[in-house]
C-alpha cells in the first residue's frame, strides 16, 4: 500500500464515523499515582474522620453545634487559599464549641453558559488547559489545609474527579446545575462523605429531595477505578446525604416557611429532616452584602430556637467582592479576592462567624433551662 493509498483510508467511511469533533485525546494521571504522588497522612486522615463524623453527628442531631461551610467561590490561587485557611482555623478555634467549620474548597466550577471551569480544568488561568497540573494543584491544597486540621468541602462536578480527591474531603456537594443528573446522584451513592444536594436554579427544591433519596441508594454504574481503567461501580448508598436551600433566579428560599415546608416534603420522602441554608446565589442575589444579611437573620433564628437548620454556607475569600478575569492576564488580579461569585471579605465572615457561634449558644441555653 502507498502512502498516498493510506492517507486515503482516512476518508473511510466507516472511521468518518468517530471522532469527528474530538481534537485531541492526551494522557491523564492516574488516580493512584496522584496519590502517591501527594500522599494521605496520618494527620489528614484524622482531620478527615473527624469532619466527616462531626458533620453526620450534627445531620443526626446527636451534636446541637451548626456545620459551617465557609470559604471562596472558587480556588483559583492556591496561595491565596492557604492563607484563608490560616485565618479561618484560628479564628474559628475558640468558636469550635458552638460551630463545625468546613473550609469551601471548590475546584470544579458549574457554568452557566460559558467561563472558566475552576482550578483543576486550568489551573493557569489561560485557556491551557493543565487538567494533570490543576489535579496536582487540588490535591496538594486538600491535603495542606486539611493538615491544619481544617476540614474541607468541595463540589463534585465531573465523575471521574473524586477518585483523585475524595479521601480528602470531609464534605461534597452537588450543584443547582446538576441535582437533578442521574450520573450525580449515582456518584453520590458512592461518596464516603456527607453530600449536600442543592435546590434548581430555577428553586425547585422537590429535585433536592429526590436527589437525597436516589442517592441513599445502591446503585451499579460505569466509571474508573484508581489505575484510571473504566472500571464497573457498585455501590451502597449514602445516608448522609442532605438539601442545600440557595434561592434561585426567583428570590430567596431560606425563610422559616420554605425550611418547615422541605423538612415536610423530606418527611414525606422518608428521608432526615435537616436542611443547609446557603446564604449566596439565589439568597443573596450573589450580593456579598446581601449575603452578610442573610447569615445575620440565621444566627438570630438559630439564637431564637428555630429547628431544622443544620448548617449554613457562606461564600467569603480574603477581599470583598469579586473581580473580572481576563484570561492569560492572572497577574493583572487583586490578591485574595474572587473571580467567580461575589464573596464576604475576611473581617466581615470573622463577625459572622461569631454571631454564628453566639445564636448557637443562645439556642443552647434555652433548651438546658
Ligand atoms: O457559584 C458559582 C456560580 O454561581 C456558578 O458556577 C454559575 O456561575 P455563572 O452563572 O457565572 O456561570
Ligand atoms: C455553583 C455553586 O452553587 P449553585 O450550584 O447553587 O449555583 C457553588 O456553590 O459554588
Amino acid at each position: 500500500m502507498t502512502l498516498t493509498a493510506g492517507l486515503a483510508d482516512v476518508s473511510d467511511p466507516v472511521r468518518e464515523l468517530d471522532n469527528q469533533r474530538t481534537v485531541d485525546i492526551s494522557p491523564l494521571l492516574s488516580p493512584a499515582l496522584l496519590r502517591e504522588e501527594h500522599p494521605m497522612t496520618a494527620a489528614v486522615a484524622k482531620t478527615v474522620a473527624t469532619g466527616r463524623a462531626s458533620t453526620v453527628d450534627i445531620l443526626d442531631g446527636r451534636d446541637d453545634r451548626l456545620l459551617v461551610v465557609v470559604g471562596p467561590c472558587s480556588v483559583h490561587d492556591p496561595a491565596a487559599a492557604l492563607d484563608y485557611a490560616h485565618r479561618l482555623a484560628e479564628h474559628t478555634a475558640p468558636l469550635g464549641d458552638a460551630l463545625h467549620v468546613v473550609m469551601r474548597v471548590y475546584f470544579e466550577k458549574p457554568r452557566t453558559t460559558l467561563g472558566w471551569k475552576g482550578l483543576i480544568n486550568d489551573p493557569d488561568l489561560d485557556g491551557s488547559f493543565a487538567v494533570n497540573k490543576g489535579l496536582r494543584q487540588a490535591r496538594q491544597l486538600l491535603l495542606d489545609i486539611s493538615a491544619l486540621g481544617l476540614p474541607v468541602g468541595c463540589e463534585f462536578l465531573d465523575p471521574i474527579t473524586p477518585q483523585f480527591i475524595a479521601d480528602t474531603v470531609s464534605w461534597g456537594s452537588i450543584g443547582a446545575r446538576t441535582a437533578a443528573s442521574q450520573v450525580h446522584r449515582q456518584l453520590c451513592s458512592a461518596l464516603s462523605m456527607p453530600v449536600g444536594i442543592k435546590n434548581s436554579t430555577e428553586g425547585d427544591v422537590q429535585v433536592a429531595v429526590d436527589a437525597t433519596r436516589a442517592a441513599s441508594a445502591g446503585h451499579v454504574f460505569p466509571g474508573i477505578n484508581a489505575d484510571g481503567l473504566a472500571a464497573l461501580i457498585t455501590t451502597a448508598g449514602n445516608p448522609h446525604c442532605h438539601v442545600i436551600l440557595r434561592g434561585s433566579a426567583a428570590g430567596p428560599n431560606h425563610d422559616s416557611a420554605t425550611v418547615a415546608d422541605t423538612l415536610g416534603k423530606l418527611r414525606a420522602a422518608g428521608l432526615p429532616e435537616r436542611v443547609i441554608i446557603d446564604a449566596s446565589h439565589g439568597n443573596s442575589g450573589k450580593d456579598h452584602v446581601r449575603q452578610g444579611e442573610v447569615v445575620r437573620e440565621l444566627a438570630r433564628r438559630t439564637g431564637s430556637g428555630e429547628q431544622g437548620i443544620t448548617g449554613v454556607m457562606i461564600e467569603s475569600f480574603l477581599a470583598e467582592g469579586r473581580q473580572e478575569l481576563t484570561l492569560g492576564e492572572a497577574s493583572e488580579l487583586t490578591y485574595g479576592q474572587s473571580i467567580t461569585d461575589a464573596c464576604l471579605g475576611w473581617e466581615s465572615t470573622a463577625e459572622l462567624l461569631d454571631e454564628l457561634a453566639a445564636g448557637v449558644r443562645t439556642r443552647r441555653n434555652q433548651a438546658g433551662r
